[in-house]
């Protein structure tokens, strides 16, 4: 598998090891250090992504969401994988300004001294000029009744290039904040990025052919059909979409955990901007195209870098930017959203079938029979035992392990 990878020895040995994150590095990357977390790190395999295969490392709890999108990829691969695409990638920095008599008048200063205001906050990050980004607009948002009087909102438009950016940005905010002063007459409150980044955003498409979804209980077509009545059902009922987004981040976060990224922050830009029209609604869309091939979208904002951050401090994100193979930001939120759109057509496609527990549940079984206390070989006995009984239960569990245990 290391040689398949093109991982070095000490690539390998960082795997095996327990010890993948030392605790003096732990100990540096927050406050209080106690220990460390670790969780399971998997690797979807099957995905094309714009023509190259990649495959892709998971960190997370949960079974079969590995099995899922490794499946999905599988179905895709035939009509060329996933195709991706994404924007510059543009984060904001908000700069509230309160104590306004005139917030129109304010607003309109600001745009005037635009040019001054940019050159500004460039001064803050010479690497991030050399590098092509860098701040590249103002926008002025005005609130003329809030609960509090009038409130005008300066948007720093910085391009972060590699980085994540809150911190790159949350420095050029403060720096400017004098400035906006001086120029409106307000006080400056808060300045800080915002998550909703809206101006960040990846795509991915899909293409499946009715065949690939065929099984002994169900026509392909049928399948097709079935998955876009589930999709629908999110995009109309904000109770089914919040389950439903929840199911598209269920691919998305541990990519973002696996490479030291920033989930809070791309859970918080998702799960806003599936509301951007005033209603919360689906991320992903399916469709029947004219040959009758299911395909799906995904849109969102991916603020995530390959520096900054985790990324560079913990060994294991490096070597799972390795294995991605990924040069740019933009190539890792492209392949993230296509994890995505992957892992929410998986379960659409088990939802509105045979329903997820099955598929789910038979690989469950595994971390009940654990937490039961079976170890080693008693594991497998246990599950094989469970799954073919189709009864997937603690106490079930606990009752094969003593029966084992007493043979
Ligand atoms: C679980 C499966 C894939 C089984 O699917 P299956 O058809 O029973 O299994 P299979 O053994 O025939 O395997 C089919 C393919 O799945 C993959 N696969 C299968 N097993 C493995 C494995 N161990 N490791 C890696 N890949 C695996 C693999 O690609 C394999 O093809 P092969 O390689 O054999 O040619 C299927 O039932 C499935 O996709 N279920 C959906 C599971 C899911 O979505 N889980 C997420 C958790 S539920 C949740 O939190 C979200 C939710 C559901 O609420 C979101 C929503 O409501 O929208
Ligand atoms: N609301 C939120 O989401 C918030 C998140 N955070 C945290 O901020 C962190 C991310 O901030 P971020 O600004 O990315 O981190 P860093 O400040 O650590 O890294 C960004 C810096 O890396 C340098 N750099 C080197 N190479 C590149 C390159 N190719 N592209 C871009 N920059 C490069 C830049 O200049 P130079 O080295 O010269 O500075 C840049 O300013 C995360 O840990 C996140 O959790 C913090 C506050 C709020």
């Amino acid at each position: 598998m290391s040689r398949h990878l093109g991982l070095a020895e000490e690539d390998t040995a960082l795997l095996r090891d327990s010890g993948a994150l030392p605790i003096d590095i732990a100990d540096g990357m927050i406050e209080n250090v106690l220990g460390k977390f670790e969780l399971p790190l998997g690797l979807a395999g099957n995905f094309m992504v714009n023509g190259r295969d990649v495959l892709i490392p998971m960190a997370v709890e949960e079974p079969s969401v590995v099995a899922a999108a490794s499946f999905m990829a599988k179905l895709a691969r035939p009509a060329g994988g996933f195709l991706t695409s994404s924007s510059a990638p543009l984060m904001r920095a908000q700069i509230q300004i309160v104590g306004l008599a005139d917030p129109a008048n304010a607003r309109l200063s600001l745009l005037r001294n635009k040019a001054r205001l940019i050159e500004l906050a460039n001064t803050k990050d010479q690497l991030l000029n050399k590098l092509g980004g860098g701040c590249r607009d103002l926008e002025v948002h005005t609130f003329l009744d809030s609960p509090r009087g009038p409130m005008v909102v300066a948007h720093l438009v910085v391009d972060v290039r590699d980085a994540m950016g809150a911190n790159t940005v949350n420095t050029m905010a403060e720096a400017v904040a004098p400035l906006i002063e001086e120029i409106t007459g307000g006080t400056v409150r808060l300045r800080i990025l915002s998550n909703l980044a809206d101006l960040r955003l990846a795509r991915a498409q899909v293409r499946v052919a009715p065949e690939h979804f065929e099984t002994d209980a169900f026509s392909g077509t049928d399948v097709i059909d079935r998955i876009i009545d589930a999709y629908t059902f999110a995009a109309i009922d904000p109770y089914r979409a919040a389950t439903h987004n929840k199911g598209i981040m269920n691919g998305i976060d541990p990519l973002i955990v696996a490479t030291g990224n920033d989930w809070r922050a791309v859970e918080a830009g998702a799960h806003a901007y599936a509301c951007r029209d005033g209603h919360y609604g689906s991320l992903t869309t399916w469709e029947k195209d004219r040959e009758g091939h299911l395909v799906g979208t995904i849109e969102m904002p991916m603020p995530v870098g390959l520096v900054g951050g985790a990324t560079k401090t913990h060994p294991l994100a490096r070597l799972a930017l390795k294995i991605l193979g990924v040069k740019t930001s933009q190539e890792l939120a492209e392949i993230a959203v296509a994890v995505g759109l992957a892992q929410n057509l998986g379960a659409l496609r088990a939802l509105a079938t045979e329903g997820i527990q099955r598929g789910h549940m038979a690989l469950h079984a595994r971390n009940i029979a654990l937490s039961a206390g079976a170890r080693g070989a008693e594991v497998d006995q246990l599950v094989r035992q469970m799954v073919q009984d189709h009864d997937v239960r603690s106490d079930r569990a606990e009752a094969l392990l003593k029966a084992l245990r007493e043979q």
